[in-house]
């Protein structure tokens, strides 16, 4: 066995980090094939996708219907759990092979299945890290310190994390699945009439084709049957901007096209330099390296670089957490010109001396406010501080958000030349104004039902519905299940398999309700998703902004519906005011009254610059009203 293929802990002081593994505890999975909750008995206690023959945790057994499961499962009214509600032995969806993970993996599943009180469903209260299933399970109170590290097993030698074993099934590669894509919607051309900013000195000028774009022939073929016809207003000026060897902070809203802005720009640029093809080596020095928050994001990143360098030299490899290092290891040894990754997986193997950063030339962080907030600023300045990294006069900087709040924005150019340019795509901050928004004045104990309502209209139309914490995620979906309604769940917690198969589902329209947390809240590029609901706001009005941009995308509409308790989400009104207005929403009265009669400061949204340098300088875009901050979501947990 290559050292590598162990998934302990890597020596390098590059992966050093304060953050402890999420990774043990999604070791108490409710893919265990045993009932986490309730008797324990060791099938049928899982939750499952409403439509699917097979449940989530890969039993074939009878769903919640069955009584067992139903009680052994989310609704967790059984309680005493006899020690085998993890029953492992009887998974057959485990993707590793080995015994003693899988022993690892299910630790604490002889005490699971306290199964909880009725109602809350096999939760365990007492923050243990066994017990309920759910994809990992309630943790009790320590949900909200969550560490988001997942990649860093086996932290500071505490406590013996399972090795991961999952390796994700391999990728189609035929090029129906390479270049599968949605067709843009109907106010697709209205793009062109939002108002651009670009400050910074010497900007180029923008392209109004792609033809302009001076793309090579593979690309520009990729480009086609990509079903791109004309490039969104961030292509047509972040393109050249990055051709142009600069830098650059570039904000536009949600679902319109930042991927392809950064993308094609590079992958033309290494292939008009004629990148050196992939070999295979031990150790991989990519010209590109780019990072985004979460697995799925990171994922889907990758499936746009491999879709666009389709049929040139350029390897583009993906690395995240939840998937064994020893098979990421092993396609990096591939060849790799494109390194995507969330940043701790990505410490990791630069840590274990793999990726070499002598050549870097393009450094991407999408999410980029999300990247620089206190969660991942500390890994972001670890990764810049890698050894042999290129300083940042040697290399391209290019940050894309839909978001950026002032501190951030001044933060960010401590990554930046002091060239670099600013690209403001309409508001920045501001929702994408493709999608309805509504808010629903409610109260805590009404939500449930109108959310049925909503979802029973909605029918087979696909809906995201956003909570806040990994536990209501779980309570909700069963829930949801239990009316049947086919619903699937994505939160922290989950194994990455569930992960995979809970989007999957989703997108096959298989299970039309996602039930999700923070960690699908950005980036996520999902087909027909016509509705997203805030079932719980955030606590923070950017995390809404992307929220809802799960929906109307790249032209199509869409709607959003948010539940509003004042009780709660007061503070949040008058951000909520400001969004709604600034992509002319109707603001509805009673929202208007609560957020001028109290509503504080702290969600407060800050529209007050493009550029936060023009600011400075009582730049035009100044609104003097509002207040700068950056609060970084309150589940802070759900982030890779
Ligand atoms: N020029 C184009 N023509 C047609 N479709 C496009 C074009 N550019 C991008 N798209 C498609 O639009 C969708 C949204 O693009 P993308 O995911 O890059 O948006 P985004 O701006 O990064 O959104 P978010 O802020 O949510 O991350 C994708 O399906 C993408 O393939």
């Amino acid at each position: 066995m290559d050292d590598w293929q162990e998934e302990g802990p890597s020596t390098s002081t590059a992966v050093q980090s304060s953050h402890t593994s999420s990774e043990g505890t999604q070791g108490s999975s409710w893919n265990s094939g045993g009932g986490f909750g309730g008797r324990g008995r060791g099938r049928g206690g899982g939750f499952k996708s409403f439509s699917s023959g097979v449940e989530e945790n890969g039993n074939d057994g009878d769903s919640w219907k069955n009584s067992g499961g139903d009680r052994g499962g989310f609704r967790g009214r059984g309680g005493r759990g006899r020690g085998r509600g993890f029953g492992g032995t009887e998974c057959n969806d485990f993707n590793g092979d080995d015994e003693e993970a899988r022993e690892n993996r299910f630790r604490g599943g002889s005490r699971g299945g306290r199964g909880g009180r009725g109602g809350r469903g096999g939760f365990r209260q007492d923050g243990e890290s066994g017990g309920f299933g759910g994809g990992g399970g309630y943790r009790g109170r320590d949900e909200e310190t969550f560490d988001k590290g997942d990649d860093k097993e086996n932290k500071d030698g505490n406590e013996e994390r399972p090795r991961v074993t999952y390796v994700p099934p391999t990728l189609p590669d035929d090029e129906d699945s390479i270049f599968a894509h949605y067709e843009k919607g109907i106010n697709f051309d209205k793009y062109d009439d939002i108002m651009v900013d670009v400050s910074g000195s010497n900007p180029p000028q923008a392209i109004m084709t792609f033809e302009e774009a001076a793309l090579c022939e593979s690309l520009k073929n990729n480009v086609n049957k990509s079903g791109y016809v004309k490039p969104t207003p961030v292509q047509k000026h972040g393109i050249p901007i990055i051709s142009a060897g600069r830098d650059l902070m570039a904000c536009a809203q949600t679902g319109s096209g930042k991927t392809a802005a950064f993308l094609l720009p590079i992958l033309q640029q290494l292939m008009a330099d004629g990148v050196a093809a992939s070999q295979f080596s031990e150790i991989q020095e990519p010209e590109a390296i780019i990072v985004a928050p979460t697995r799925e994001l990171i994922n889907q990143i990758y499936l746009e670089a491999r879709k666009f360098a389709h049929g040139t030299c350029v390897r583009p490899v993906v690395v995240y957490g939840g998937v064994s290092t020893g098979h990421q290891i092993r396609d990096i040894c591939r060849g790799c010109n494109v390194l995507c990754g969330t940043p701790g997986r990505l410490l990791d193997v630069i840590g274990r001396g793999k990726i070499g950063l002598s050549k870097l030339r393009y450094l991407v962080l999408d999410e980029a406010d999300r990247m620089l907030d206190m969660g991942f600023e500390p890994d972001m300045r670890r990764l810049v501080g890698s050894p042999g990294m290129v300083d940042k006069e040697s290399r391209q900087t290019l940050m894309f958000s839909a978001t950026y709040p002032e501190d951030i924005q001044r933060m960010a150019a401590d990554f930046l030349r002091t060239d670099y340019l600013f690209l403001a795509v309409g508001v920045v901050g501001g929702a994408c104004s493709d999608v309805e928004q509504t808010l629903v004045q409610v109260t805590k104990f009404s939500k449930r039902e109108q959310l049925l309502d909503i979802v029973k209209t909605t029918g087979t139309e696909r809906t995201m519905v956003f909570v806040e914490t990994k536990r209501q995620a779980d309570f909700i979906a069963t829930y949801l299940c239990q009316e049947k309604v086919a619903t699937t769940s994505i939160h922290g917690d989950r194994e990455q398999r569930e992960r995979e198969l809970a989007l999957s589902d989703f997108r096959s329209g298989k299970c039309p309700v996602l039930v999700a947390t923070s960690v699908a809240a950005r980036g996520l590029d999902i087909p027909d998703v016509q509705h997203v609901v805030n079932f719980d706001l955030p606590n923070n009005i950017d995390e809404y902004v992307h929220r809802i941009g799960r929906t109307g995308r790249c032209g199509n509409t869409g709607k959003a519906v948010s539940f509003f308790d004042t009780d709660k989400d007061g503070q949040l009104a008058r951000s909520l005011v400001t969004i709604l207005s600034k992509a002319q929403q109707e603001v509805p009265s009673w929202l208007e009254e609560s957020a001028f009669s109290g509503g504080g400061p702290a969600g407060f949204k800050n529209f007050s610059s493009t550029d936060s340098r023009k600011g400075q300088h009582g730049g035009s875009f100044q609104d003097n009203n509002v207040q700068s901050q950056s609060v970084a979501p309150a589940d802070d947990e759900e982030w890779e």
